[in-house]
């Protein structure tokens, strides 16, 4: 089954059209990178796929749950972490997982999140307050919490963002086994070409609101003319 497919997305802001006829499609189990520069409507075309920014065209399907009449059901088997999304200062993060964990209707929300803090490589901060994590440690947790029903499909807006690269490579390689191991597919914006060249399967470079590519890093490239997706980043950015 198709875990995304959007067709024909357009947002218009005040100042202008952020997203202008976007098509989008994640196959089951797929691992894909939105790239493209600041501005180029990334985030917007994300939200619109989760339901949480109203497309003015276009439709959305998640899972084979239309937008927005369905968006619960389609909801249920997705996992979306920003780093934007704000987590409780005065919860330990062990009950913010199990809070989350019982939203998700898991019989054993605990033991699931003591899984996943394993998982991605930070067991040691169950018992922090909200207030004790770094930013880096906080995105780290919405990753957690995002994978705590074992998602079909996960959205990731930048996870790597405010993160060293030690604890970038233990993401990467935790959203691999995610993928690997539970056949999660993967949707993942990211400023970072040498991360999503390592990530993802296949990549859809966004400029000016529209996609100008779509394919493997390496055809992705060589289209541009280019060895690498640095090269096409640069010669888009400059364009934009
Ligand atoms: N809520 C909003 N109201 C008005 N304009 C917006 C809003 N959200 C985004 N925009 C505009 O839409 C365009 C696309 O923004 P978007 O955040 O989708 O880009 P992006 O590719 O995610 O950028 P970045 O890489 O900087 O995160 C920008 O010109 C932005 O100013």
């Amino acid at each position: 089954m198709t875990a995304l497919r959007a067709t024909g997305l357009v947002k218009d802001y005040r100042r202008g059209r952020a997203v202008d006829g976007v098509d989008l499609t994640v196959d089951a189990g797929e691992r894909i990178g939105l790239l493209g520069p600041n501005g180029a409507g990334k985030t917007t075309t994300l939200l619109m796929c989760l339901g949480v920014v109203t497309p003015d065209a276009g439709t959305v399907e998640i899972l084979g749950h239309r937008l927005p009449r369905e968006r619960q059901k389609a909801m249920a088997g997705v996992g979306f972490v920003a780093g934007y999304l704000p987590l409780p200062n005065q919860l330990r993060v062990i009950e913010y997982l199990r809070m989350f964990g019982r939203l998700y209707g898991l019989r054993r929300p605990e033991r699931a999140a003591t899984t996943w803090l394993e998982h991605f490589g930070v067991p040691h901060l169950a018992k922090a307050m909200g207030t004790e994590l770094s930013s880096g440690q906080k995105t780290l947790i919405g990753i957690v919490k995002a994978a705590l029903h074992s998602p079909r499909l996960m959205v990731l807006d930048e996870p790597t963002a405010s993160l060293d690269p030690d604890v970038a490579l233990r993401v990467r390689t935790g959203l691999r086994r995610l993928s690997d191991e539970f056949g999660t597919a993967l949707l993942v914006t990211s400023h970072n070409m040498v991360e999503v060249e390592r990530l993802c399967e296949r990549v859809v470079f966004m400029s000016a609101g529209k996609v100008v590519a779509n394919g493997t890093a390496r055809e992705v490239a060589e289209r541009f003319g280019g060895d690498n997706l640095e090269d096409v980043f640069l010669q888009l950015a400059g364009k934009s």
